[in-house]
């Protein structure tokens, strides 16, 4: 264990684990044994951390700090293990081997190549004679992994201050700025081939099957990842719940007294669910989104680095999209289009963009039935029906170049919020027979459109945020982006509507503050990962403490990644008060929005606590005790 950056912290928990023996089972707490990368045939050395005798799995840590559950059929204890002749090890060339030694990028410490996938990539596997096992295991650890943005931003740029300290100090130390060698960095995890090692064509092929293999062991879906949303059990409840949910609001913000007291809210008559021209004209809004999506306008940008090493590409063409939609109503407007067809339709609407969620979600699971298993979101294929129905298996499902689940999350429902807002708008002023909105509602109007507009101004960046990286796409993002967002995020316009809620300057000019306050926060945090996500090496962000990681990419540590680490969620949470506080305090209903808000930022926060700690291991670790509080500074 000693190897890795993060051994220390592991071996002093197995000295103490070691004691504390398991009764019963193959493999003790502490043993160091051979642990099968899951969905590979490659096994690695791992230390057994835990066993779980409901589960009968091994909690194991690999040496890059991730830890994986196990079944017992995947371990092997070291000493029966054997490797296998290799012709293409890269340690088989004395050539290399003394380039490699001479070589600056080598480090003692080993610890940039200790990623699983780096292991991966020269992985002993069974058959190799025990004589070579310890050279090969030797050879594995100088293996290096650099994620394809790093390696392309090193070839532009000097700059590598997230990298610099890395050989001498441990993958969870802090880095300060400072000069680097860029050549030493460049190739420090480079699985690729380094020129300068110039063997023959043999062996370049046979290393480009060795990265194949890696890169489909590095792919391959654990095989137990833990279930979020409550599990399987969960999925049902959410399936039912959701819609549900979203049908109370709409029939709640439709009584005339909307307080708590006054429930259940009345059932109105099943008819009134269905109406066919609300169905088609969902329909034609999402055909017309589509058409604006793909038309050849607008730039095309690279989606993050995903298991298999590939780098999607989108259009990021939303703000036209939006600017289009806008002319496209207001032309309709102009010609007699009555908007307030949506208000009175609102129930209807709602009805007929669920059932298109379903059918769209149907398809998803379909289709995810014949995707590779590189495809899948890790822990989206749990095996049930309703839980892959629901969290959604495959990560990226496209048609050709047309992202179902980019387009989802940012066309048809972010924009038609902005529609259902404005047609509500001009619903109050018919209602209350008023000239212009009133204020509360045009600053609602205004608060809103500003966050669409700016969430598709920078289209770019939501492809560094968890649902486009991590999540699947399946019913809970297909409800979600066409549902969930239209029908609820407009609540307190469609609350105003029939309440007028007047308000006085101050209070008026203490909103909009808070509202800027938020909007600064949540962009300039939100550009801040973007921008080094995109370009680790960026000039403007050459100032920023960062954590390197076992993976190859490093944490924002300082700058407002070092204030909390989700300062996202904050101005987000800020804007989302200034979205409510114009409703007033009569009602709940307007505060909906609000509580919700703080529920799924908190939630998904834990989840991706989760998430970045299975990626990251101990530096994970390094930057949560460096950064304490999570969302708001000093209280959570
Ligand atoms: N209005 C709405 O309904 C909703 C709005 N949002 C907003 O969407 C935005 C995106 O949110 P979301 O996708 O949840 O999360 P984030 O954009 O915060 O993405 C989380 C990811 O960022 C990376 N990361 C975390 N910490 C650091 C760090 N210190 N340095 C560098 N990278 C780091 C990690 O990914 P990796 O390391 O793999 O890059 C992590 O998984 C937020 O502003 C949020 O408020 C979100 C949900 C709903
Ligand atoms: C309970 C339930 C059905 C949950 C689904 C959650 C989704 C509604 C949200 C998950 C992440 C979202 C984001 C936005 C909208 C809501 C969903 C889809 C977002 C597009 C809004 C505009 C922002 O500027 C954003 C681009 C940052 C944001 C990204 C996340």
């Amino acid at each position: 264990m000693g190897l890795c950056g993060q051994a220390g912290r592991h071996s002093s928990a197995g000295t103490e684990l070691g004691s504390t023996k398991m009764p019963t089972v193959k493999y003790q707490r502490g043993d160091m044994v051979m642990g099968r990368w899951p969905g590979s045939s490659l096994y690695y050395e791992v230390k057994v951390l835990n066993f779980d005798a409901k589960s009968q799995l091994y909690t194991v840590i690999y040496k890059d700090g991730t830890e994986l559950e196990l079944k017992e059929q995947d371990i092997k204890s070291a000493a029966g293990f054997q490797s296998r002749p290799r012709s293409r090890s890269r340690s088989r060339s004395p050539g290399r081997r003394r380039s490699r030694s001479r070589s600056p990028a080598r480090t003692s410490r080993h610890s940039s190549s200790c990623t699983a996938a780096a292991v991966a990539a020269a992985a002993i596997t069974e058959s190799a004679p025990p004589s070579r096992r310890d050279a090969k295991l030797k050879d594995s650890f100088e293996v290096r992994l650099i994620p394809p943005e790093q390696t392309k931003a090193s070839e532009n740029n000097g700059n590598k201050k997230h990298e610099k300290k890395e050989d001498n100090e441990p993958a969870n130390k802090v880095n300060e700025k400072s000069e680097a060698e860029p050549e030493k960095n460049q190739s420090r995890y480079n699985l690729r081939r380094r020129k300068d090692d110039g063997d023959g064509k043999a062996e370049a092929k046979a290393e480009q099957l060795e990265e194949k293999e890696a890169k489909m062991a590095a792919a391959a879906a654990p095989p137990s990842v833990s279930l979020d949303f409550g599990g399987k059990l969960g999925a049902y409840f959410w399936l039912l719940f959701l819609p549900a949910w979203v049908l109370f609001l709409v029939l709640k913000v439709n009584q005339e007294d909307p307080s708590l007291a006054n429930f259940p809210p009345p059932w109105p008559p099943l008819e009134s669910f269905w109406d066919a021209k609300a169905l088609g004209f969902v329909v034609l809004w999402i055909l017309f989104q589509v058409l604006l999506y793909i038309l050849p306008v607008g730039k095309m940008s690279e989606g993050m680095p995903l298991r298999s090493g590939e780098r999607l590409k989108y259009r990021t063409n939303g703000f036209f999209a939006m600017v289009v939609s806008c002319v496209a109503v207001a032309a309709a407007v102009q010609q007699g289009a009555d908007l307030t067809y949506i208000h009175s339709h609102f129930l209807q609407l709602a009805v007929a963009s669920f059932l298109i969620s379903v059918l769209l979600s149907s398809y998803l699971y379909v289709r995810s039935g014949r995707a590779a298993a590189e495809q899948l979101a890790l822990g989206g294929s749990s095996g049930n029906v309703a839980y892959d129905f629901f969290k959604g298996r495959e990560l990226n499902p496209r048609i050709k170049y047309f992202d179902l689940k980019f387009f989802c999350e940012m066309r048809p429902g972010l924009i038609g919020w902005c529609l259902i807002n404005f047609a509500l708008a001009l619903a109050e002023m018919k209602q209350q027979g008023l000239e212009a909105p009133s204020h509360a509602m045009i600053l609602v109007n205004l608060f809103q459109l500003l966050y669409v507009a700016d969430g598709l101004w920078n289209e770019e960046a939501i492809l560094t945020t968890m649902d486009l990286m991590h999540d699947g796409f399946g019913f809970m993002l297909a409800f979600g982006d066409l549902v969930w967002v239209p029908f609820t995020y407009t609540l307190q316009a469609y609350y105003l509507v029939s309440r007028p809620t007047p308000l006085s300057p101050p209070a008026l000019a203490a909103i909009v503050t808070l509202k800027l306050v938020g909007f600064y926060i949540f962009r300039k945090s939100n550009s801040e990962k973007n921008a080094f996500r995109r370009n680790p090496s960026d000039p403007q962000l050459s100032h920023l403490k960062t954590i390197p990681t076992a993976t190859g990419r490093s944490l924002l540590v300082s700058g407002w990644w070092g204030v909390v680490r989700h300062p996202n969620y904050l101005g987000d949470l800020l804007m989302a008060l200034a979205w409510s506080l114009p409703c007033g305090f009569s009602h709940l209903l307007p505060w909906y929005y609000m509580i919700y808000f703080i529920i799924l930022l908190v939630h998904r926060d834990s989840r991706d606590m989760s998430e970045c700690r299975r990626k990251y291991g101990s530096a994970w670790d390094e930057y949560c005790r460096t950064v304490r509080y999570r969302i708001i500074p000093r209280v959570y």
